[in-house]
């Protein structure tokens, strides 16, 4: 159940990704229209993040292409903005929270130009998005993995960006930050951004979503939410899981459960 779009901000065709010659992601062919909060959802190994990954040209593709707002990614690349896994980063590396979330500024500045009080103001209203304001002058080194989090989501809103791409920001977040994030995300989408986020909570997933993108090796769903939200689906994408499978049917069985709302 896969819904095209035309005008897509993100087209994707035919996309083939393969480490060391083993492909993991095959023949995916979707397309997204802009405004949208998005999951991909997926069991592990899925290949979310390698999508993810593609999508920034940071694995180069077997076959196929990628599409950002009808252009080749190196055109577009000062409108997207990433936040990779938390996991794949150096946090020991010495600088502080107001520095990081600057560096979200750094694309627009261009080569020459130092940031000031703009880009200083900017960061500081980012850091508040995300309930960070008093850590601001910490070194990251020093906060707690949730904390490191919401800093790397503050830093992709201070980017100021058009697409937004991020690997489970959700890590090691507590549920009210969680929720506080997602409505901030939301907003960003209503307000015509698109938002990507690789995510693992089904249940948080059919609250907070648009539309979902369903992965495993292939690609098994794209869609609104409420189209591809199904048992059927759901079969499809995990697989023999049942213990999670019965929890989540049930769930969208739940008489007060509306994957609509929300
Ligand atoms: N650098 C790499 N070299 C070789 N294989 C890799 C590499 N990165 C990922 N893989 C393999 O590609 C497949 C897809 O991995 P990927 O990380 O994209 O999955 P995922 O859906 O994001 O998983 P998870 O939910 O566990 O984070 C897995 O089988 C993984 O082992």
């Amino acid at each position: 159940m896969i819904t095209q779009v035309e005008n897509p901000i993100l087209e994707i065709h035919d996309l083939t990704v393969s480490y060391d010659q083993n492909p993991v992601l095959w023949n995916v062919d979707l397309s997204l229209p802009a405004g949208n909060l998005v999951g991909i959802l997926g069991p592990n190994g899925a290949g979310k993040s390698t999508l993810i990954k593609s999508i920034m040209g940071l694995i180069p593709p077997t076959s196929g292409y990628v599409k950002i707002f009808d252009k080749p990614l190196n055109d577009v690349r000062a409108r997207i903005s990433y936040v990779p896994q938390r996991e794949s980063v150096d946090w020991n590396f010495p600088a502080s929270v107001l520095d990081v979330v600057m560096m979200g500024t750094y694309g627009k500045l261009g080569l020459f130009r130092r940031p000031g009080k703009k880009e200083k103001d900017l960061a500081m209203r980012s850091l508040e998005q995300v309930g960070m304001t008093g850590f601001a002058k910490r070194q990251i080194s020093e906060l707690s993995g949730g904390q490191q989090q919401r800093v790397f989501i503050a830093r992709a809103l201070a980017q100021e960006a058009d697409l937004y791409l991020m690997d489970e920001p959700f890590a090691g977040v507590d549920m009210a930050t969680e929720t506080a994030i997602f409505q901030l995300l939301k907003d960003m989408a209503s307000a015509g951004k698109t938002v990507i986020v690789v995510h693992h909570d089904i249940h948080s997933a059919m609250n907070f979503f648009d539309w979902l993108i369903m992965l495993n090796l292939h690609l098994v769903a794209s869609g609104p939410k409420e189209t591809v939200m199904n048992e059927e689906m759901l079969r499809k994408t995990y697989g023999g899981k049942l213990n999670l499978l019965t929890r989540v049917t049930d769930l969208i069985r739940q008489k007060d459960f509306n994957p609509l709302k929300g």
